[in-house]
């Protein structure tokens, strides 16, 4: 059996959301800031010489050629007309359509990796562009630093924001993002801040009201949260994450969630595993 090499896919949080405008092709500007979770997806990546990309792991409700990890091995494939195979399978422990970003950043760690195991030398930038046009996340996951994001998630300043502890919670429903971004009534005006300027406790996420009007598991978990610490939703939602500053009272307040809800306990990164993952490749 040829060698494996395992890469991380962290998850990430949009410690706020602005919706700016709308742009004539119906994708919002956003004004957001993204920093990395120390938790996230593990992916392992076996070469072969046929050609084929394999995505071994199967997933519930996502067809192979349609998930984002075949996606992208296929992209990188067709741009440096390789010939080299792979088999990839997921060790995916990342709700999907939570907010957290996790199709995204399985997008960016295939596209990171493969660029190391199949010796294609692209640069970051490089990678981050063909990534955009599988999602709107995946050029953060790809430079993986936490930073300021701006235009549809793509125009990218590197910030550094306090690495908090977070409880992440997720309401018993899943949201996608194009429901949400396709709301006639959701909030897109909101007045652009200043990257150098501007205080993270004045910020919100604009799509945190339209979610609590329409989905009661949210307004209610949030509500609970609130009582003990500064909690927000991620994205587009569904999940919520609180801050801490120190890992046992996340625990704590943890082992108190209303019954039946998933979650974890993270610590905020503004470099993402990724990059530690990729500095110390070959390993
Ligand atoms: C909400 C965020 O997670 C914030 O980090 C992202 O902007 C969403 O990123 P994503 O899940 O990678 O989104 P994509 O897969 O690119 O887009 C999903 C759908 O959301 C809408 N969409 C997405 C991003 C954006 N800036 N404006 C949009 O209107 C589009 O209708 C699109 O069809
Ligand atoms: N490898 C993948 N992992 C997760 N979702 C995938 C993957 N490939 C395709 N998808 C599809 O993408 C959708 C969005 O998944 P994802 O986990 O990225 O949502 P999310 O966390 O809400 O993302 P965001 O924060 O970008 O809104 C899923 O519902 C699924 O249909």
């Amino acid at each position: 059996m040829s060698q494996r090499f395992s890469f991380p896919a962290p998850a990430k949080l949009n410690l706020f959301l602005h919706i700016t405008g709308q742009r004539s092709n119906g994708y919002h500007n956003l004004q957001t800031l993204f920093q990395f979770l120390d938790f996230g997806d593990k992916l392992t990546f076996e070469l072969t010489d046929s050609g084929k990309v394999e995505l071994l792991t199967t997933f519930k409700g996502v067809a192979h050629d349609d998930n984002l990890i075949v996606k992208a091995a296929k992209k990188l494939q067709l741009v440096s007309k390789a010939d080299k195979g792979v088999k990839i399978s997921i060790d995916k422990v990342l709700p999907m359509g939570g907010g957290l970003g996790g199709g995204s950043s399985n997008a960016a760690t295939v596209l990171v990796a493969l660029n190391k195991l199949w010796q294609l030398n692209y640069t970051t930038t490089e990678l981050a562009a063909l990534g955009l046009s599988l999602g709107a996340d995946v050029p953060i996951f790809v430079h993986g630093h936490a930073a300021f994001a701006e235009g549809v998630g793509e125009i990218i300043h590197p910030q550094s924001p306090q690495e908090h502890w977070y409880l992440v919670t997720k309401p018993d429903v899943s949201i996608s993002t194009a429901e949400v971004f396709s709301a006639p009534d959701l909030t897109r005006n909101t007045a652009p801040i200043d990257k150098g300027d501007y205080e993270l406790a004045s910020c919100h996420n604009d799509c945190q009201n339209w979610v609590i009007n329409r989905y009661p598991e949210v307004a209610n978990l949030l509500a609970w949260l609130v009582e003990y610490a500064p909690s927000q939703m991620t994205g587009t939602g569904a999940c919520i994450f609180s801050s801490f500053t120190c890992e046992q009272e996340a625990r704590y307040i943890q082992s108190k969630l209303p019954q039946g809800i998933e979650s974890f306990v993270a610590k905020g990164a503004n470099t993402s595993p990724l990059m530690h993952a990729v500095k110390n490749f070959p390993f």
